[in-house]
């Protein structure tokens, strides 16, 4: 039986997540309390896969995922999943809104929901805990008054819906990556994602233009770009980027040598289904991807000394 490990407690958004990837409804469910443990169990070997979020759609990166993808040993995305987060506000029951002193919930919960908060708690004490769920269960616990968290977590651990829909932004959505040991890419689908980490030379001027090339004379549609810190010191960054295309393609794959020539490292994060099937790209693809196996060909013959 496959073993997914997951931002746990039961009751988060990743676990909802998680549970929309078919192959997971007979595997072991294994929560995590943080995201470096549901990465570094994949790499132990306890689990085969771990479902990490990545990015949210308002509050933009979750900062453990990328530093675990970043450094440490190679993981490699196998999918990406793409969940539209909605948050309540959950009480012990018995409580009302005046009575709430501490609002605790994930750092990016309590960000998607701070304009609802300063106006209807604006004496809360905001405390940051390990996932949405977490609150939930915190405030069983007695840790905290209230959560922010998902209508299933808020269930789950049956507590008191104080408030429905406390998000600033209705339309939020958490792109969320399914994580394993470094293996062949999931086949070539013709609407994939390519993600990897570029460290550049920094000394170099134009390094990060070099980079960007790479990508642009190819017609490769960049998606994604985000820069993190090294941690050595200050003024270092790596960045992540994603775009449009499979390591199988013609174009990703020069780039990819691209890169490899111009940058002191690339890491490969793995090529997969894109989630939003109704990404349009940039429309233009242009040179066609028979125009690239047609330059190898040519290439081919000329150096077999043909026409
Ligand atoms: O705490 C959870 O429920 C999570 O799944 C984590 C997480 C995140 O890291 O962004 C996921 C989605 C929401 O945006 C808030 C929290």
């Amino acid at each position: 039986m496959l073993r997914y490990a997951y931002l746990g407690p039961a009751g988060t958004f990743t676990e909802q997540a998680l549970r929309s990837i078919p192959e997971a409804a007979d595997a072991e469910l294994l929560p995590m309390v943080t995201v470096p443990e549901a990465l570094s169990a994949v790499r132990t070997g306890t689990a085969d896969a771990a479902l990490v979020p990545l990015e949210n759609s308002v509050e933009g990166a979750v900062p453990p995922t990328l530093d675990g993808l970043a450094s440490g040993e190679r993981l490699m995305i196998n999918r990406e999943v793409l969940l539209p987060v909605t948050f309540n506000l959950y009480a012990a029951p018995g409580a009302d809104l005046g009575s709430i002193k501490t609002v605790a919930s994930h750092p990016h919960g309590l960000a998607q929901c701070r304009g609802w908060l300063r106006t209807n708690v604006p004496d809360a004490e905001l405390i940051t805990s390990p996932s949405t769920a977490d609150a939930a269960e915190g405030v069983v616990r007695g840790d905290w008054d209230a959560a922010v968290c998902a209508p299933v977590a808020g269930q789950r651990y049956d507590l008191a819906e104080l408030a429905v829909n406390v998000a600033d932004n209705a339309a939020a959505v958490t792109r969320f990556i399914l994580v394993t040991r470094p293996a062949p890419p999931p086949a070539r689908t013709g609407a994939d994602v390519t993600s990897l980490v570029a460290f550049i030379h920094h000394d170099r001027t134009g390094a990060l233009l070099e980079v960007l090339t790479e990508f642009a004379v190819r017609d490769i549609n960049l998606t994604r770009i985000e820069s993190r810190p090294m941690k050595e010191r200050i003024g270092r960054y790596c960045f992540f980027l994603d775009c449009d295309g499979h390591i199988e393609d013609d174009r990703v794959g020069e780039a990819l040598m691209g890169l490899r020539r111009v940058c002191e490292d690339v890491r490969f994060l793995g090529s997969y289904p894109r989630a939003n099937a109704d990404h349009e790209g940039d429309g233009r693809a242009k040179p066609s991807d028979d125009d690239f196996a047609d330059a190898a060909a040519w290439l081919e013959r000329v150096r077999a000394g043909g026409a």
